[in-house]
């Protein structure tokens, strides 16, 4: 076992690690990892992703950086170029961004469903909320300047909304950062703090540390405990984290390995719930396939096939469409092949980016307000209202509402992509928990909590001509925003890159703007590359077979909500799309899926009853793919003129 410091990355001094005993502050600063093993399958606390960088990929965990972080003295937030302050974010969102309800004529509201249960996945947005829960960063109507971790947000005299209201202050606090757990000195850069493993590995089902796997296993049968409700199986539902629930009738909260994200909002539990049935199911038909099996055997199948096909639909299903596939195999997010892609390249730290936490909050704008309820032959049954069921996953069990919520999410669609956001998301985000919350202004706020610096910056990065006046920004904002920003910035270099990403043109076949797509690309590349188990590499003792590969190539989120959706029975194939002409309603049966009999280990059977397992015939390689280095600045050409 060897100790390292979970900011640095390195083994730890003996110096150090006194030092932190007498803080108190081990747990949040160090990581305990075994050596790392060739033969070894992917670890549920995430270390040795890459036995280059044990530590990364393990949890507690700093998150990446595209560029340096900036802040103002003393880790306050960046000031103007002038040395003001920043404008209002509140200000910014509502000239920015409208409010309103439009739905997306292509994406259902399950495709951005999975796309939050996926960041929920690879950081922690709890420590985002002590603002939403405990701490009161408005005085009166004022905001308090008193308390460091306060970055209140002010609200304009003449707002739309709010000025009928007379409020004038939003709270909001700063994320928790290892200068706060003791970790690091206030003379380096403020560094948030994650618990969450940083890579797309399913961490809400199964946890980040040996000790919650221990807590959630059955150690039968590879099986994680459940329990049986009215003929549906769910984790129990004891977790102390859902603080909205109408008890006491509404009681369950469920122990996923990560019970505060899998528990969050409609979206986020009902994906935590279907994954997590989805190892179970796993876990007995391969079983029944191979009777020899130990328990870890089983589970560790289980789990692999069950993140390489959460991978697999997240990368080809639900990003290809919203980057544009060809745009996606430009980058070398995607791989058109049969064969493996062996990308994994050592020099790449497993992590998830501050940028792609920030940008992606784009996908706000896609969120719909309300979660549509319809019954299983499609009958609309009604709508509840989405920030009001947040920290609230009790509601699943009463009344049908899983059933009838599930149904609604391949139904119902998205909210659209156009530079409009629920009202919901931007007056009451918190329901109950906050008299005024904007969900955007938030997302403002985070870009200069977390240090990111100008958007001119990103530019830069992403091969765009730096901008050297507001008429510069012509060539990837809408000129009626440019002249928004240059009323309230001071000059071009205080364009933030949040406001920017909410003001971008979309991208040639994509549904994001330039520096976004520059973002999700370079961590979609980064999660691929830095990640020795990603499904589509073929490199390692546990890798899957040429044909385990394939077929899991073959599934999709329809059949995942077929095998696992409460009451499912119909569905059309491609289920991130509203159903309509071409992509009609029907049956599960016909909707294709993984052959398991891929998994059959000849092991189990005796010599002489070899010859009676049928083994589907073998796939073939067709190409092997090898990536070269890739040039960022291609991307900034296939946007929209
Ligand atoms: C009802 C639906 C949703 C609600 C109520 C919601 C609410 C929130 C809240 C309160 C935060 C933390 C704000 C902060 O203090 O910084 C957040 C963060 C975030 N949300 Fe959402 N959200 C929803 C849907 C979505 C969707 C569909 C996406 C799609 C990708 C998304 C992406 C993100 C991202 C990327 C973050 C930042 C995560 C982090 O930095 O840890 N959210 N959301």
């Amino acid at each position: 076992q060897v100790v390292y410091d979970a900011y640095f990355g390195k083994p730890i001094s003996d110096a150090r690690k006194g030092f932190l005993e007498k803080q108190n502050a081990t747990g949040p600063c160090t990581i305990v990892v075994e050596p790392c093993k060739q033969d070894e399958g992917r670890r549920v606390d995430g270390t040795c992703a890459n036995p280059k960088y044990p530590s990364r990929g393990g949890s507690p965990t700093p998150l990446l950086r595209m560029l340096p972080a900036r802040f103002g003295v003393g880790n306050n937030l960046r000031p103007s170029t002038d040395g003001s302050e920043l404008p209002s974010a509140r200000l910014l969102r509502t000239k920015l961004l409208s409010a309103g309800y439009p739905d997306d004529h292509d994406f259902s509201s399950l495709a951005a469903n999975i796309l939050v249960f996926s960041i929920g996945d690879s950081v922690d947005v709890t420590v985002l909320l002590r603002y939403a829960i405990v701490s009161d960063c408005c005085v009166g109507n004022a905001p308090n300047l008193a308390n460091p971790s306060c970055i209140p947000i002010p609200v304009p005299q003449d707002d739309p909304y709010l000025r009928k209201t007379g409020v004038r202050c939003m709270n909001l606090t700063r994320v928790t950062t290892y200068q706060e757990t003791g970790c690091l000195p206030n003379t380096l850069p403020a560094e948030r703090y994650s618990i969450q493993t940083p890579l797309a590995d399913l961490s809400i089902v199964y946890g980040f540390t040996k000790d919650r796997e221990a807590q959630i296993r059955t150690y039968e049968g590879g099986l994680l405990k459940s329990e049986q409700k009215d003929g549906v199986e769910r984790p129990p539902g004891t977790a102390a984290f859902c603080l909205l629930n109408r008890r006491p009738v509404e009681n369950s909260c469920y122990e996923y390995g990560d019970s505060y994200d899998g528990n969050l909002v409609t979206g986020m539990s009902l994906a935590s719930m279907w994954y997590y049935r989805e190892h179970n199911r796993l876990a007995r038909k391969l079983a029944a396939i191979n009777p020899c099996w130990s328990d870890q055997q089983l589970f560790e199948t289980a789990r692999q096939i069950n993140i390489a096909q959460y991978q697999y639909v997240i990368y080809y299903e639900l990003i290809g469409p919203i980057l544009g596939y060809k745009n996606a195999l430009d980058a070398g997010i995607l791989y058109n092949t049969n064969g493996y892609v062996n990308d994994f390249d050592e020099r790449y730290k497993p992590g998830v980016y501050h940028e792609y936490v920030v940008g992606t909050r784009w996908f706000h704008t896609f969120q719909n307000g309300r979660s549509d309820l319809y019954s299983k032959k499609g009958e609309y049954l009604g709508s509840r209202t989405a920030v009001d069921d947040a920290f609230r996953s009790g509601i699943l069990e009463v009344n049908n509402t899983e059933a009838d919520l599930t149904q609604g999410t391949f139904r119902q669609p998205a909210a659209k992509f156009d530079y409009t956001i629920d009202p919901d998301l931007t007056e009451r985000v918190f329901s109950v928990l906050q008299t005024a919350a904007d969900l955007s202004a938030i997302d403002i706020m985070r870009g200069r909590d977390q240090g990111l610096p100008p958007y001119n910056e990103y530019r830069k990065l992403c091969g765009l001509p730096v901008a050297h006046s507001f008429e510069d920004l012509h060539d990837t904002i809408f000129p009626d925003k440019v002249e928004q920003m240059r009323r309230i910035y001071e000059e071009v270099d205080d364009v933030e890159l949040m406001t920017a990403i909410y003001s971008e043109k979309l991208i040639e076949g994509g549904y994001v703007g330039p520096t976004l797509f520059c973002i999700m690309a370079r961590n979609l590349v980064q999660w691929r590359k830095s990640d020795r188990h990603f499904f589509e590499h073929g490199d390692l003792p546990s890798s899957l077979t040429l044909s385990q590969l394939n077929e899991v190539r073959k599934t999709s989120i329809a059949r995942l909500i077929c095998d696992n959706g409460d009451q499912v029975e119909e569905i059309q194939p491609q289920a991130f799309f509203n159903p309509g002409k071409g992509n009609e309603i029907v049956s599960c049966k016909e909707i294709p899926g993984m052959d398991l009999r891929y998994w059959t280990d000849q092991k189990c059977f005796p010599e002489k009853e070899k010859e009676n397992v049928k083994l589907p015939q073998e796939h073939s390689e067709k190409r092997q793919v090898n990536i070269d280095g890739i040039d960022w600045s291609s991307y900034y050409y296939t946007y929209k003129k």
